[in-house]
């Protein structure tokens, strides 16, 4: 009889925690935590306090703070890092983690500098791995809560995403497949700045036909810069698209959505970022999506605001003034 597939999931923030809570309930799930004291407390009162509340999490669930054994254990390797910490983290195990081991990301912000997306950070510190992605509307509280919801794996090779999503798949959480892995990682990234948008237009009290406009015309913006990247269009109409769209955009525990409802509300974005202790991708992402819109020469007027705004440059009325105040051309236009 073959062992089991040991799952190590990088990350005991909310989503690394809730992803793990899903594992275990299939196979062996061990979890890596930056910090002891979180380990601990998964380890011992089976809770992740600080990210998760009260919520008690499945049996069976382990974790530890050392990185290498961590990675030593590994089968499969999730990372679950914010995008920041991807590179820092992946560097520190590249000679442990055995060949081949396939590696998921769950994360939803590129790389600064590079402007790289975390499956292509991954592949550069673990060359040699299978790399993918685990997408979709997924507010973590509400998964560890039991709500029904769906996620997309994306690997360019289906017989790896076929490999992995009965790891993932719960009675209530269905795993869906995909080759396009682009577009099911864009989408990730590019919602959280649309999400900032959405909130801001809540902190404005400018009512629900302004926020349909910028859902809207965010995902006409989110498909232009997919498409012309060399993603699938039809990728934004799914559950990574416009399904994750949808949460960020309208859930009260969205950090993205929240971040732009507190500037709204007259806080700076240092202040609403604090006030929010936990990552908020598209504060970081603006900009460095915005260098992409250039590079491909892709317009993104929504996008090109909130990078505005959390650059201190213009406030969140300007920026919807500043939106107002643009021609619309055709509706499917490209650019
Ligand atoms: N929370 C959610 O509902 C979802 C989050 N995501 C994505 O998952 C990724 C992780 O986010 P969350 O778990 O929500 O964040 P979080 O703010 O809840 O937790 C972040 C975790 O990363 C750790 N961390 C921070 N800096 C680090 C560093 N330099 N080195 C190592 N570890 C570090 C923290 O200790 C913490 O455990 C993000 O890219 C986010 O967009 C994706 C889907 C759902
Ligand atoms: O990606 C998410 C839901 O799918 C989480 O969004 P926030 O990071 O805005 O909370």
């Amino acid at each position: 009889m073959s062992r089991p597939v040991n799952v190590v999931v990088l990350g005991a923030g909310s989503w690394g925690t809730t992803v793990a809570s899903l594992s275990v309930r299939n196979t062996p799930t061990l979890l890596w935590a930056r910090d002891p004291d979180v380990a601990v407390e998964i380890e011992t009162d089976r809770r992740n306090s600080r990210y998760l509340g009260d919520r008690l999490l499945p049996e069976g669930i382990r974790a530890t703070d050392d990185l290498g054994r961590a990675a030593r254990e590994a089968d499969v390797l999730v990372v679950g890092v914010p995008s920041h910490a991807v590179r820092m983290t992946l560097m520190q195990i590249a000679n442990d983690l055995r060949a081949w081991v396939p590696v998921l990301s769950l994360v939803k912000g590129l790389e600064p500098e590079s402007r790289l997306r975390p499956t292509e950070v991954i592949a550069q510190c673990l060359p040699g791995h299978p790399v993918g992605l685990l997408a979709g509307p997924n507010i973590a509280s509400e998964i560890v809560d039991g709500f029904a919801a769906a996620a997309v794996v994306a690997t360019q090779d289906d017989r790896v995403a076929s490999a992995l999503q009965p790891l993932f798949a719960t009675a209530v959480f269905r795993v869906y497949r995909n080759t396009d892995v682009l577009g099911c990682e864009l989408g990730g990234v590019l919602k959280n700045i649309i999400a900032i948008a959405s909130g801001m237009a809540d902190g404005l009290d400018v009512g629900d036909n302004t926020r349909a406009m910028v859902l809207a015309r965010g995902l006409a913006e989110m498909t232009r810069l997919g498409e012309t990247m060399g993603a699938n269009p039809r990728t934004f109409a799914g559950l990574t698209g416009v399904g994750d769209l949808i949460a960020t955009c309208m859930s009260p525990r969205s950090r993205n959505r929240r971040v732009g409802e507190s500037i709204a509300r007259g806080m700076t974005v240092q202040e609403a970022v604090a006030d929010l202790g936990q990552v908020a991708e598209g504060v970081k992402t603006a900009p460095t999506v915005m260098a992409l819109s250039r590079d491909y020469g892709v317009d993104m007027p929504i996008a090109a605001e909130v990078e505005a705004v959390v650059a201190g440059l213009r406030s969140p009325a300007e920026a919807y003034r500043g939106l107002r105040r643009l021609a619309p051309g055709g509706e499917h236009d490209v650019a």
